[in-house]
């Protein structure tokens, strides 16, 4: 990929890619019950670390070593964790303004999942199966990061597109602005109506006649309401937060 190659287009096509992979991690990660001691502190004892979290960070630092890092889309939940790389780099294009590049809601992203995400789409129970319930976790919450610090390429790109509508509110550090200037609203509005569609056709359950029929299942295994809220409340602010966030490092 060649940096003339990526426009705001090709950008909107890659997250529009992401929302398939993010839809079909939640669908994955509802075959489970909520397992609530995935996520209890206490829960390994003396470790005073979750369960899910020693997952994170263990998987991350190997990930590391194998150099996931260095992909500039991937950003670790724990990066002191994070290992040195075992082999020289890939080279990957350079399109990110170093000082932007470091923006990080990570600790929002992994927040809002584990607080008011999963509540709203896993069943209140526990089957102890949590291995398969922390390593889904982890998908989702890696996709949701690649989505949503995506928006360090997308505020890039605008930049660049038009670099004399943005200098003045980046002098001014005023974010209120900036936070207007990258809102286009009719693409928020498609993205949200496609991901609820998107919930819906990926997430259908499928009965083949009568005898299958179970009564008490719901018609799909994530509400596709919780999917478009997902990226209503979250997915789309949070990246815009990042786009502000990037934009006023782009002049450093
Ligand atoms: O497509 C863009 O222009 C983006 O910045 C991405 C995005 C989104 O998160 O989907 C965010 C802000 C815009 O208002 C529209 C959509």
């Amino acid at each position: 990929k060649s940096l003339s190659s990526v426009t705001i287009d090709s950008l909107r096509a890659s997250l529009e890619k992401q929302e398939d992979f993010i839809v079909f991690s939640l669908i994955e990660r509802a075959r489970y019950p909520y397992n609530s001691f995935a996520y209890d502190p206490s829960f390994l004892g003396n470790q005073n670390c979750s369960f899910v979290e020693l997952f994170v960070r263990e998987t991350e630092a190997m990930e590391a070593r194998f150099g996931r890092y260095q992909n500039p889309e991937e950003l670790p939940f724990f990066p002191d964790y994070a290992q040195p790389p075992l082999a020289p780099p890939h080279r990957f294009p350079n399109i990110l303004h170093p000082p932007g590049a470091s923006v990080n809601v990570s600790r929002r992203i992994w927040d809002m999942y584990f607080n008011d995400l999963l509540p709203l789409f896993t069943k209140k129970a526990d089957d102890r199966n949590y291995q398969q319930t922390v390593a889904s976790d982890l998908i989702c919450l890696q996709a949701l990061s690649r989505r949503i610090h995506s928006g360090r390429f997308v505020a890039e790109i605008k930049f660049r597109d038009s670099p004399q509508n943005y200098i003045p509110a980046i002098q001014a550090k005023d974010s209120e602005t900036l936070m207007k200037l990258l809102t286009f609203t009719s693409v928020e509005e498609a993205v949200v109506k496609r991901v609820f569609k998107k919930a819906e056709i990926f997430g259908q359950n499928v009965n083949l006649g009568k005898n299958n029929v179970k009564e008490a299942e719901s018609k799909y295994k994530v509400e596709p309401s919780v999917a478009a809220k997902l990226y209503q409340e979250w997915v789309i602010p949070f990246t815009k937060q990042v786009e502000v966030g990037y934009l006023l490092r782009r002049l450093i």
